[in-house]
């Protein structure tokens, strides 16, 4: 791992790393936010934050204002960059596809399936580094729009790794919106039995109570609310018992205000998860 910067910020430490990962195939950078209580040499809930599409390992950082809150709970925050990227990575036709649009699943299509293989890359790779270069007392999910997307879905997916997960905004039923139409016919083929696989939605019908609770905050003034579907989530969640808490607020709209509004009480509901 090569350090990039380290930041003073609220008694902690906000670093930059980059490190070659073997999953993509290539250098990726991701951002950590390191507590006093983790400078001290204590163990700490790790909270991985999933960005949405266009995003970068700096995103959070700077426009989420976590750095407070996690410093005064002892929380360590991990902010991975959202897909591979470099010359010769495949490029897309839009902002919605490829380069910072990796959606947190493995291809199998080409030209993407050599380097874009983010969920592998998350649970696997940058999560054992996580355990062995820092002191980790367990392992909490949350993302945002597609990062939402990612969190739910790597949640579900591997509930044996992540103890809490929580969305803001997300994409919460792919199959049913243009995006995740888009993402999954380009990155996994037209064979849609393989789409349900990364579908928040139809995860959670299939798969039923996996969580105490997940937390789910949503501005009714977003513009993207048509590709969200939280509705369709809380259907399935209600269907099979899962618990969930899905806060509609009136007049947020889908950008980093709305997530600074509400992300004091995502990093409180992971501390409060297991007390
Ligand atoms: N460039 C786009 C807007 C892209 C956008 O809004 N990205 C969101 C995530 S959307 C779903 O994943 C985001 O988090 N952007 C970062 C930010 O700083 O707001 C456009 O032209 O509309």
């Amino acid at each position: 791992m090569q350090l990039l910067s380290n930041t003073h910020c609220f008694s902690g430490e906000q670093r930059f790393y980059q490190h070659d990962s073997k999953v993509i195939g290539l250098p990726m950078k991701f951002g950590i936010y390191l507590p006093p209580k983790a400078l001290a040499g204590e163990r700490c809930l790790v909270l991985i934050y999933l960005a949405g599409l266009t995003c970068n390992e700096e995103t959070f950082p700077i426009k989420a204002h976590a750095q407070q809150i996690a410093s005064d709970l002892g929380v360590i925050l991990i902010s991975p960059d959202t897909s591979p990227r470099g010359e010769s990575v495949a490029v897309g036709d839009y902002w919605d596809i490829g380069q910072g649009a990796g959606f947190y699943l493995d291809a199998t299509e080409q030209p993407w399936a050599p380097h874009y293989r983010m969920e592998s890359y998350i649970t696997s790779e940058l999560y054992s580094l996580i355990q062995n270069s820092f002191a980790v007392q367990r392992i909490g999910l949350m993302g945002h729009s597609m990062g939402g997307h990612g969190a739910l879905t790597l949640a579900l997916r591997h509930p044996d790794l992540f103890r809490s997960v929580s969305a803001i905004a997300p994409i919460a039923a792919p199959i049913d919106c243009p995006w995740g139409i888009k993402a999954f016919s380009t990155y996994l083929g037209a064979d849609q039995s393989t789409w349900i696989e990364h579908d928040a939605t139809r995860l959670v019908q299939a798969k039923g109570k996996l969580f105490n609770n997940i937390l789910i905050d949503q501005g009714l003034e977003d513009k993207f609310l048509n590709q969200l579907n939280p509705d369709l989530f809380e259907a399935a969640c209600t269907h099979v018992g899962q618990p969930l808490q899905l806060r509609r607020h009136a007049h947020y709209d889908h950008g980093y205000y709305f997530i600074q509004s509400v992300m004091t009480d995502h990093v409180i509901f992971h501390v409060e998860a297991f007390v």
